[in-house]
């Protein structure tokens, strides 16, 4: 496994791993890696000749507010897991290296930017298209892999790649969660062994929407309210939303046809977590190319 820091040698190590040909697939991380993150690595790899994953906690998608300074940055320990996931190479730019001086563009998707998340977090979703492209760019993939755990941000790259006939597949893979249902995350570390456990209780309400769903619910208003509920019986958790919406729009439904995504954000002391659920078809949005 090869670690590059540059754009000019990330480009040129690329050029040696294809002189044979082959299909090259990407991971793109910040970093603090977990077995979420691992998974994308596993699912990538029989795919594709060539693996690459990057490394870079983007500064663009964190708001001044935010926690870009505390951020985890464990990096042998990521290097570690890249090396035992089988990946070929790892792009570990310096913010310099990703943004010169004089950077001035951006890439932004409009309407589903807007919504959840981006209402939250208005700058966050244009950091992340931007770097996005541009690690894009350098690495050039045939395909890339992200996780269903931050669905807003797999849609909005979906809407980026085909708007912008960008040449890369999205594939969507399952969330990965610890063994009481929370999801995996890299802020989970930010939890205190109390709020840890408290924290399962977002799954718990998603849980809850989906045993209803398989008892035959169909009422967007009664599935959200089953989550709301059951979330908030941990005061700690303060809920940001509970949405269902279109799994593809993100828009909220007054009745669900087919499928549907239940959207969580919540905040447990000064952490963010979010998950989400998919329901009837909803996966075959995901699972499309
Ligand atoms: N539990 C998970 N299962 C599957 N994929 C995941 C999981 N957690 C994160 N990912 C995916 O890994 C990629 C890199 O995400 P990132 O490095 O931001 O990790 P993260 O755990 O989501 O961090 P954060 O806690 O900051 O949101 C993204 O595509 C993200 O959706
Ligand atoms: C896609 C990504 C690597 C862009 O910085 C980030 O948003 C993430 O880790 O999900
Ligand atoms: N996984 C999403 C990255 C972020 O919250 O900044």
């Amino acid at each position: 496994m090869r670690v590059v820091e540059t754009i000019a040698e990330c480009r040129k190590e690329l050029s040696k791993l294809r002189q044979f040909g082959g299909r090259t697939g990407f991971v793109p991380t910040m970093g603090a890696l977990h077995a979420g993150h691992v998974s994308l690595m596993e699912i990538c790899r029989p795919q594709v000749e060539i693996s690459v994953a990057s490394i870079f906690v983007n500064p663009t998608q964190f708001a001044p507010t935010e926690d870009l300074s505390r951020y985890p940055r464990p990096l042998e320990h990521d290097l570690e897991l890249c090396r035992a996931s089988g990946v070929d190479l790892v792009f570990v730019p310096t913010v310099a290296e990703m943004y010169p001086p004089l950077a001035q563009t951006t890439v932004s998707v409009s309407t589903l930017t807007t919504l959840w998340e981006g209402q939250l977090r208005p700058t966050h979703f244009q950091g992340v298209t931007t770097v996005v492209t541009k690690l894009f760019n350098i690495v050039q993939p045939q395909v890339a892999f992200f996780g269903q755990k931050d669905y807003q941000q797999q849609a909005i790259l979906r809407r980026m790649v085909q708007d912008l006939d960008q040449p890369v597949k999205i594939r969507t893979c399952s969330t990965i969660r610890e063994s009481d249902g929370l999801a995996m995350s890299s802020r989970n570390a930010y939890l205190t062994s109390e709020q840890r456990s408290q924290a399962t209780q977002i799954f718990r309400g998603l849980a809850k929407s989906e045993s209803l769903w398989q008892a035959g619910e169909r009422s967007p208003a009664v599935l959200e309210h089953a989550i709301k509920t059951t979330i908030a019986e941990v005061s700690a958790l303060d809920i940001d939303y509970v949405a269902i919406v279109d799994p593809e729009t993100l828009k909220l439904l007054d009745t669900i046809d087919t499928g549907a995504v239940a959207l969580v954000a919540c905040r447990l002391g000064t952490t963010r977590l979010i998950d989400n659920l998919l329901l009837g078809n909803a996966r075959q949005i995901v699972e499309s190319d």
